[in-house]
C-alpha cells in the first residue's frame, strides 16, 4: 500500500509538471499564432491597393474582383451616371461623392450584390437612397429599428423623396395603400422601409413583393445594419435570420448590405444567411480622424465620476451637444437627474420610455433645446446630429463594435469631437452577467476591457486589429490618449502578485467556496474571515492596483470566469484560469504594462485642445492611472506625496525598477516590501532577536494599508551603522504580523523544548534547548520574501528539527 501511495504521489507530481509544460506550450502557440496572423495581415496590406478605400474583397470563397475591374466602377461612363450625378446635386444637394460612395452606387446599379462596410457617419445611406431615386419602381429597405426608419423618412421627406414604412404599429389603412402602390406601374414612393419582423410575419407583404418583382417594380433590396443577421454580430436579431427568403424569391434583385462594424467572419455568416454569393465587399477605413479617443479610470465612488463628467460638460464642452451612454435604464434616469442637479440641461432616453416621450427628447436634443442626452444603447443607430461634440461612456460598452458604433455618433460634421470612456472594475462584471448568454459575448467584452486597460497601444490600432484592418500607428495623429502620452508607461513584473491571487482562489476551491471579484479583491486586501486572512498572503497594493492586476490576470487567462444562475439573477465568480498552473513553475513570469507615475494624465487634453497653442501641455502633475477623475487623482497624489516624503530619492528608483532595484513595482503605494530578518545585530555585533512589539489595536491591516507610508517603521532602530544596509522598512501591519509570528515561533520552541525533554528523558537542562535555539536563532531568512513565506519557511525548519528530535 505504502509503495502504491508513494508511486501515486510521484505520478501526480509528474503529471502536474506535464500540465505546466502543456500550458506553457499552449501559451507559446497562442503567441505564435497571433504573430503569424499579424504578419499575414501586414503582407496582405503591403500587396493590396489599400488607401482610405481599403479593398474590395469577397468575404466568402468567391473570387475577388480584379483591381482594374474595380476601378471601372469609380467612373462615370455608365448609362445611369448622368441621372446619378444630377440627383446628387438636385435632390440630395451634395456637390461631390465621399470615398467609395460612387463605387458602391455603380456596383449596385449594375446589379451586383454588395456589402458596404463604412464607418458611422460616412454616408452609407446615400449609397442606397440615390440608386433608389435613379431606379424604376421602389427599393425595399430592411431596418432594425422603427426610430431609424422615422429618421430616414423625415430626412427623405425634407428633400422631397417619397418614402413610406410598414411596421407593427402601421394602421391597416396605411398598409393597404402602401401595398397597393407597390405594384402600380408608377409607384408612388421610391423607398419602402420595413422591419425584419414584418418580412417574417406578413404573408401579404411577401405576396405583394412577389407581384412587384414580377412587374419589374422591385429595384433593390437594402439590408441596413446587416451585421444584425449574423449570430456573431453584436446586434444579432433572430428575425434577420429569415431574410434569406428575399434573395431566394427575388434572385434578380440586387442586394446591398450596410454596416459600420462587421468583421470578415460576420460578413461570411451574413452571406450565408442572406443567401447571396459572389458578393463584392467594399470596406472603407474604420478610422475617423476627427475623433479623439480617451479612457479614464472610473472611481468606485459613483459621485466622483458624475462630478468629473459634469465638470467636463460645463467647461470643455460648454454650450455644446453630446451623449452620455449608460448601462441601464435605471442608470439613465439617475445620471440624467444628477447632471440636472448640477445645472446641466440633460434628459434620459431608454427603451422603456413612452414612445411619445422618446420622440420629444430626441427632437429637443436635435434642436439643441436639451444639450445632453443620457441614454442606453436604445439611442444609437441612425442618430444623425452633425454637431455632437462629445460621447461619454459612463460605463464601458459590451464590445468594441458597440463602442465604435456608439462613439461614432460624435463629430459627424467632420469637426473635432471627443469619445471618452469611463472604465470601472465592477462594471466589467455587471456587463459580463448580461452578455453571458450571447454567443461570444464574454470574448467581445474582454476585448473591450483590453482596449480600456491598454496603456501602451494606440486606441485606433486596437480597433484596427478588431476590424481586420492593416494599421499604421502614424494614422492616429496623436488623436488618442495613449499616442499623446506614448512613453507614459512601465513594464511591471506581477508574477508574485499573480501567485498570491492564485493561492487565494486555490484556498477557495479547497473550502468549496466561490469568490466574486469583489470578494477576491477584499480577501487579497486582508478583509474577510480571520481564518482566511491567516492562510493567505495579503497584498499591500492599493485598491486600483489590486483591481488592475486582477483584470490583467483575467485577460491573460490566469483567471477565468464562472457563472451561477438563479431564477432572478446571474452571479459572476472568478476561478482559476487555464494558465494558472504555469505559475507553479518558478521560471514563469507575468509582466504587464502599467501607466507610469510620471508625466501628464491622459485626461488633460481633448480633441479641440490638441492643437491649441493656448493650452499648456507641459506635465503638471504626477498621475497614478489612466486619466483618473480629479478627486481620485488628488487622493492618489496625496498618498504619493506622503510616500515621497518617507522615501525621498528612492521613489524614483522604485517607480522604475521596483523596490531593491528590481522591476517589481510601479506606483508609490506599493513600495512597502517586507524583508524580514529575525535576528538583528547589536552595535557590538552580537545577534539578538527582534523585540516583541505591543499590539496596537488602531493599526488594523486595513488602516495601515490606507495610509501605508505614515506607519513605516524601522524594524530595529538600534542597529549599528554597519547593519543598516540590511535594515528592513516594514509597515506596522507587517511588524504586527512579525510579532505574531515571533510569538508563534516561541510557542513552537517551547513545544520542542517540551518534546525534547520527554523524548530524551532528560532532566530539564538548558543543553538540549541550546542545541535547538542556537541554530534557530541564527536563521537568516532570504531577502525579499513575504511574511507568509517567512512563516512557512520557519515552520518547515522548526518541524524539521522536531523530527530530528523524535528520531
Ligand atoms: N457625399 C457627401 N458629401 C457631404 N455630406 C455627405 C455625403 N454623403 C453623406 N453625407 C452626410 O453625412 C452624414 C452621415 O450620413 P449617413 O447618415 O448616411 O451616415 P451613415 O454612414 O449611414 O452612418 P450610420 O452608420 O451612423 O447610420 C449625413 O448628414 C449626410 O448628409
Amino acid at each position: 500500500m505504502e509503495d502504491a501511495q508513494e508511486e501515486l504521489d510521484s505520478v501526480e507530481a509528474e503529471l502536474e509538471m506535464v500540465e505546466v509544460q502543456v500550458a506553457e506550450l499552449l501559451q507559446k502557440q497562442t503567441e505564435l499564432t497571433s504573430r503569424k496572423n499579424a504578419l499575414l495581415r501586414q503582407l496582405e496590406g503591403a500587396t493590396s491597393s489599400s488607401s482610405s478605400a481599403k479593398s474590395a474583397k469577397s468575404p466568402g470563397a468567391s473570387p475577388s474582383m480584379s483591381k482594374q475591374e474595380m476601378q471601372r466602377y469609380d467612373g462615370t461612363g455608365f448609362q445611369w451616371s448622368k441621372s446619378v450625378e444630377q440627383n446628387l446635386k438636385d435632390t440630395f444637394r451634395l456637390s461631390t461623392f465621399r470615398p467609395l460612395q460612387l463605387r458602391a452606387i455603380n456596383l449596385t446599379m449594375s446589379g451586383r450584390d454588395l456589402f458596404l462596410v463604412m464607418p458611422t457617419g460616412r454616408g452609407k445611406s446615400l449609397c442606397y437612397q440615390l440608386p433608389a431615386v435613379c431606379s424604376k419602381g421602389s427599393s425595399l429597405v430592411v431596418t432594425p429599428l422603427v426610430s431609424l426608419m422615422e429618421d430616414q423618412i423625415m430626412y427623405l421627406k425634407s428633400i422631397d423623396v417619397a418614402a413610406v414604412m410598414l411596421n407593427a404599429s402601421s394602421s391597416r389603412e396605411h398598409a393597404k395603400t402602401v401595398m397597393a402602390g407597390m405594384t402600380e406601374s408608377k409607384c408612388p414612393f421610391k423607398l419602402l422601409y420595413v422591419t425584419p419582423e414584418k418580412i417574417a410575419k406578413s404573408k401579404l407583404l411577401m405576396s405583394r413583393l412577389e407581384k412587384a418583382y414580377k412587374a419589374d417594380q422591385l429595384s433593390r433590396i437594402t439590408v441596413d445594419e446587416v451585421h444584425c443577421c449574423s449570430q456573431w454580430g453584436h446586434d444579432f436579431r433572430p428575425d434577420y435570420k429569415l431574410l434569406g427568403i428575399l434573395k431566394r424569391q427575388f434572385p434578380k434583385v440586387p442586394l446591398i448590405g450596410l454596416t459600420a462594424t462587421a468583421t470578415s467572419s460576420v460578413l461570411k455568416d451574413c452571406e450565408k444567411i442572406l443567401c447571396v454569393s459572389q458578393t463584392v465587399t467594399l470596406t472603407a477605413s474604420f478610422n475617423r480622424t476627427n475623433l479623439y479617443y480617451e479612457v479614464r479610470i472610473k472611481d468606485c465612488d459613483n459621485d466622483a465620476s458624475i462630478n468629473d463628467i459634469a465638470s467636463l460638460i460645463k467647461t470643455r464642452y460648454k454650450d455644446q451637444s453630446g451623449i452620455v451612454y449608460v448601462f441601464s435604464q435605471k442608470d439613465a434616469e439617475a445620471v440624467a437627474s444628477e447632471l440636472q442637479k448640477r445645472d446641466i440641461s440633460a434628459s434620459a432616453y431608454h427603451a422603456n420610455m413612452d414612445p411619445e416621450d422618446k420622440s420629444q427628447v430626441h427632437r429637443k436634443w436635435t434642436t439643441n433645446k436639451i444639450r445632453v442626452i443620457v441614454a442606453t444603447v436604445a439611442f444609437g443607430m441612425g442618430i444623425d446630429k452633425p454637431d455632437v461634440r462629445f460621447v461619454v461612456h459612463h460605463t464601458i460598452s459590451k464590445s468594441i463594435e458597440n463602442y465604435y458604433q456608439e462613439s461614432g455618433r460624435a463629430g459627424r460634421d467632420g469637426r473635432p469631437a471627443d469619445c471618452i470612456v469611463y472604465y470601472g472594475f465592477s462594471d466589467i462584471f455587471r456587463i459580463s452577467t448580461m452578455v453571458v448568454m450571447e454567443n461570444v459575448g464574454q470574448k467581445k467584452l474582454l476585448t473591450m476591457v483590453d482596449y480600456c486597460q491598454s496603456v501602451d497601444r494606440c486606441r485606433r490600432s486596437l480597433m484596427a486589429v478588431h476590424f481586420d484592418e492593416v494599421w499604421d500607428n502614424k494614422g492616429c495623429g496623436q488623436m488618442c490618449d495613449t499616442c499623446r502620452h506614448a512613453n507614459d508607461y512601465v513594464t511591471v513584473d506581477i508574477t508574485q502578485h499573480a501567485r498570491q491571487v492564485v493561492q487565494i482562489l486555490e484556498l477557495a476551491v479547497t473550502n468549496d467556496e466561490k469568490l466574486t471579484p469583489l470578494k477576491l479583491v477584499e480577501a487579497w486586501m486582508g478583509k474577510g474571515p480571520a481564518k482566511r486572512r491567516k492562510m493567505i498572503q495579503m497584498t499591500l497594493l492599493s485598491r486600483p492596483q489590486v483591481e488592475a492586476v486582477i483584470v490583467q490576470l483575467l485577460l491573460k487567462s490566469y483567471l477565468g470566469e464562472d457563472f451561477s444562475f438563479t431564477p432572478y439573477a446571474t452571479y459572476f465568480y472568478l476561478k482559476l484560469g487555464p494558465k494558472a498552473a504555469l505559475l507553479k513553475n518558478n521560471s514563469h513570469s507575468v509582466s504587464v504594462k502599467m501607466k507610469s507615475t510620471e508625466g501628464r494624465s491622459a485626461s488633460d487634453t481633448s480633441a479641440a485642445e490638441a492643437n491649441d497653442p493656448e493650452v499648456d501641455q507641459t506635465p503638471d502633475h504626477v498621475a497614478l492611472d489612466n486619466g483618473c477623475p480629479p478627486q481620485l487623482k488628488q487622493k492618489q497624489l496625496k498618498e504619493q506625496k506622503n510616500m515621497s516624503r518617507t522615501h525621498g530619492k528612492n521613489k524614483e528608483q522604485e517607480l522604475k525598477h521596483g523596490p531593491g532595484g528590481s522591476r517589481e513595482s510601479v506606483t508609490a503605494a506599493h513600495v512597502v516590501e517586507v524583508d524580514v530578518e529575525i535576528n538583528t545585530v547589536n552595535d557590538d555585533g552580537a545577534s539578538r532577536p527582534v523585540r516583541p512589539c505591543s499590539k496596537r489595536k488602531s493599526n488594523t491591516p486595513q488602516k495601515a494599508r490606507r495610509n501605508p507610508c505614515t506607519n513605516v517603521a524601522l524594524v530595529d532602530a538600534h542597529r549599528g551603522a554597519g547593519s543598516l544596509s540590511r535594515a528592513s522598512l516594514i509597515s506596522d501591519t507587517a511588524a504586527e504580523e512579525l510579532c505574531e509570528l515571533r510569538s508563534y515561533y516561541s510557542k513552537q520552541l517551547r513545544r520542542i523544548n517540551y518534546i525534547s525533554h520527554e523524548c530524551l528523558a532528560q532532566p530539564a537542562a538548558s543543553g538540549v534547548l541550546a542545541c535547538i535555539r542556537e541554530p534557530l536563532r541564527s536563521l537568516r531568512l532570504p531577502r525579499r520574501v513575504t511574511i507568509a513565506q517567512t512563516a512557512r519557511s520557519l515552520w518547515t525548519r522548526v518541524s524539521g528539527r522536531r523530527k530530528l528530535l523524535h528520531r
